[in-house]
C-alpha cells in the first residue's frame, strides 16, 4: 500500500450519496483516506464508491466484511479488488478456508485486472462487543483471548493484518510481529460520545498500543465542524519515530 499522509480513515456512513461525496471532498485531503462500509455500499453500489473516492482523492478502505463460503468470498474479493481499494476486509470467524480463498482472490484479481492488491484484513471481535455480548454468541473465553485466537488463525490463513480494537492491540502486535497490519476502529477523542462502540479508546493511545490505522467515524462526520474535527484529531497524534541515525548535529 502507497504510504498514506496520516493513519486515519475516516468512516463515511450514510446512504447518501451527496452527503458522503461531499464529505469526502472535505476531508479528503486531511485524513490518511476514506472508508466505505456497507451502509454506503447496500444503498449505492459500485458507481457511488467510484463517485466518492474521485471526490476525496484519498485511499479507500472498503470495508465489507465478507463472511461467506469460500467461494463467494472469493468472488466478491475479486470484484471489490476492481474497484482499488488499499484495504478490503473479511470476518476471521468465516475459517481458515475461507481467509486463504480471499487472500488468493485478491492476488489472482490484482494480477488480471493490473491493479494494486489490496491489504487483506482480518476482522477479530467487533469493537461493539463485550465479553457479555461475546457470550451470548456461544464463545465462553474473554474478548481478548478470542481476540488472540483469531488473529493467529488469520496470519496463518494469508491475511495482512486484523482489524481489532485498540485495547488488543499491544498483545497483538507482540504475538503477531511488527509487519502484520493491526487497523483499529473504537476510537473516540477525548470528550466525544462511545455511541455503539465497547471497547473505545483515544487516537493517541491507540497508536502507542501499536495500531497501524486507525477508523474514525462519527466524531468527525457528526461534528459541526467536520474539517477541523478531523484536522485536530491528527494535530493530536504523537509524531511517527525518525528513522535511526538521522539525529540532527546539535553542536
Ligand atoms: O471493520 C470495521 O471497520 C469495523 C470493525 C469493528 O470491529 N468495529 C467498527 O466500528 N468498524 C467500523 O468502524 C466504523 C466506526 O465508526 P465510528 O464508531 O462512527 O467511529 C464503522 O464504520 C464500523 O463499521
Amino acid at each position: 500500500m502507497t504510504p498514506l499522509r496520516n493513519p486515519v480513515f475516516c468512516a463515511l456512513d450514510t446512504t447518501d450519496l451527496n452527503k458522503a461525496t461531499r464529505m469526502a471532498a472535505r476531508i479528503g485531503d486531511t485524513v490518511g483516506g476514506i472508508k466505505l462500509g456497507l451502509e454506503f455500499f447496500t444503498a449505492q453500489g459500485r458507481k457511488g464508491v467510484e463517485q466518492v473516492r474521485k471526490a476525496g482523492d484519498a485511499p479507500l478502505f472498503l470495508d465489507l466484511k465478507f463472511h461467506d463460503i469460500p467461494n463467494t468470498v472469493a468472488g466478491a474479493i475479486r470484484a471489490a479488488t476492481q474497484l482499488k481499494p488499499a484495504i478490503v476486509n473479511v470476518h476471521a470467524a468465516g475459517g481458515r478456508v475461507m481467509m486463504e480463498a480471499a487472500a488468493r482472490a485478491a492476488t489472482e484479481a490484482a494480477e488480471e485486472f493490473l491493479v494494486p492488491r489490496p491489504l487483506v484484513l482480518a476482522v477479530t471481535v467487533l469493537t461493539s462487543m463485550d465479553d457479555e455480548d461475546l457470550a451470548g454468541t456461544g464463545v465462553d473465553r474473554p474478548v481478548p483471548d478470542q481476540v488472540r485466537a483469531l488473529a493467529e488463525l488469520a496470519q496463518n490463513s494469508g491475511m495482512d493484518g486484523v482489524v481489532c480494537s485498540p485495547h488488543e492491540a499491544s498483545v497483538l502486535r507482540a504475538d503477531r510481529g511488527s509487519a502484520f497490519k493491526l487497523l483499529c476502529p473504537g476510537v473516540r477523542p477525548h470528550g466525544s460520545a462511545p455511541d455503539d462502540q465497547k471497547r473505545i479508546m483515544t487516537p493517541a493511545e491507540a497508536l502507542e498500543a501499536g495500531a497501524d490505522y486507525l477508523v474514525i467515524g462519527r466524531p468527525i462526520t457528526a461534528h459541526q465542524d467536520p474539517e477541523g474535527a478531523a484536522q485536530s484529531i491528527i494535530a493530536d497524534l504523537p509524531k511517527p519515530a525518525a528513522p535511526a541515525g538521522n539525529t540532527e548535529d546539535e553542536t
